[in-house]
């Protein structure tokens, strides 16, 4: 359950006073999400997602988010738009958070998605990164390497009391990270999130991306190694070669990969391990139990990260020659 702010009647009618999108037919939490409080909000003027910017998401970096989505959408993605206040500004503040409104995009995720669903995904991932190319805010990639490692300067101290060993085998990964994380690779906006629970579809069409607030600047193989991670690999733990396959000629039909990018894949997809892993522990470690909050499991990034430390070239994962 993602509502970790809760609105009342009063303060959702107040706070729809400063849009033009009718009054309130129903609202609810949505369970779902990690990050942010969600709401599913039906008003005389349509469907819509209210969302509250929590812990991870710094109001002066709103703009971007948003923007981006307006941009995509220009660029023919399907993706949510935010909905202006009359005011003109896309931000607001409610229950002493900022908040905005963005549409309601039809779709659902795919708990079991097939090798067709992760062709389509690598062609969407590849079509963003082709339309963010003359998107002109830029915000750094806050959980990188240096970001990592104050997360895990953080976590490090209960890391041993959840996995035996674990402060050793990740003091070994930072080693590794620090001296070969490739900075010299094709760069531009990336979604750095595009977990299953974040892309739609209608039967076996992809119909929208949604949730960019961890969207930034950063290497493009990264985002596809994130999606190797997210897609590839099944409940069990294995790894789905015939998935990364069409996960990843999917995404080189529309940007086909730079050589350097291909060598660099198992390295990305390590780290990319590793970032997930640590928000993950930090708040599996840090939020209380009980929380109303779906805490997501740390172990099965640990075992990803493993896997990719054992991978040589990126044709284990399925990549075909350009
Ligand atoms: N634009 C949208 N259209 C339809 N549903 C949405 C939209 N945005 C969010 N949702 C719903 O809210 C859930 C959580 O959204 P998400 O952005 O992933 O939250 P969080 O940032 O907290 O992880 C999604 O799984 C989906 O069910
Ligand atoms: N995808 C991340 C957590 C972020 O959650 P989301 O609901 O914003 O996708 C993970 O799996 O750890």
């Amino acid at each position: 359950m993602a509502v970790y702010t809760d609105i009342s009647e009063e303060e959702l009618a107040a706070y729809l006073k400063g849009y033009a999108i009718g009054e309130t037919l129903s609202y609810k939490g949505i369970a779902e999400g990690s990050e942010n409080s969600n709401f599913l909000l039906h008003t005389t003027g349509g469907v819509f997602i209210l969302t509250l910017y929590e812990k991870r998401v710094e109001r002066a970096e709103l703009p971007f988010f948003l923007g981006l989505m307006q941009h995509l959408a220009q660029k023919g993605i399907n993706c949510p738009l935010p909905v202006a206040r009359s005011d003109g500004e896309l931000i607001g503040e409610l229950a002493g958070r900022p908040a905005a409104i963005i549409t309601f995009l039809e779709g659902v995720w795919m708990r079991r998605p097939t090798a067709t669903h992760c062709r389509e995904v690598g062609r969407a991932l590849a079509g963003m990164h082709v339309a963010g190319a003359d998107f002109s805010m830029h915000r750094p990639n806050r959980l990188s390497v240096a970001g990592w490692k104050e997360l895990w300067e953080r976590a490090r101290p209960m890391a041993d009391s959840y996995e035996p060993g674990l402060v050793a085998e990740i003091d070994a990964e930072f080693a590794a990270f620090e001296k070969g994380w490739p900075v010299d690779l094709p760069t531009g906006v990336i979604h750095a999130d595009l977990f299953p629970d974040n892309v739609f579809f209608l039967g076996n069409s992809l119909s929208g991306l949604i949730d960019f607030y961890f969207a930034c600047n950063d290497l493009f193989a990264y985002d596809l190694a994130t999606c190797i991670n997210a897609w590839c690999f099944e409940k069990d733990h294995s790894f789905n070669q015939t998935k990364a396959r069409a996960l990843l000629a999917g995404y080189q039909s529309v940007r086909p990969l730079e050589e350097a990018e291909r060598r660099a894949l198992p390295l990305l997809a390590r780290g990319s391990a590793l970032r997930f892993m640590l928000t993950r522990l930090y708040d599996w470690l840090t939020i209380p139990d009980g929380a109303l909050v779906q805490k997501r499991d740390p172990m099965e990034f640990i075992r990803r990260l493993r896997f990719h430390r054992h991978i040589a070239t990126a044709a284990e994962y399925g990549l075909k020659d350009a």
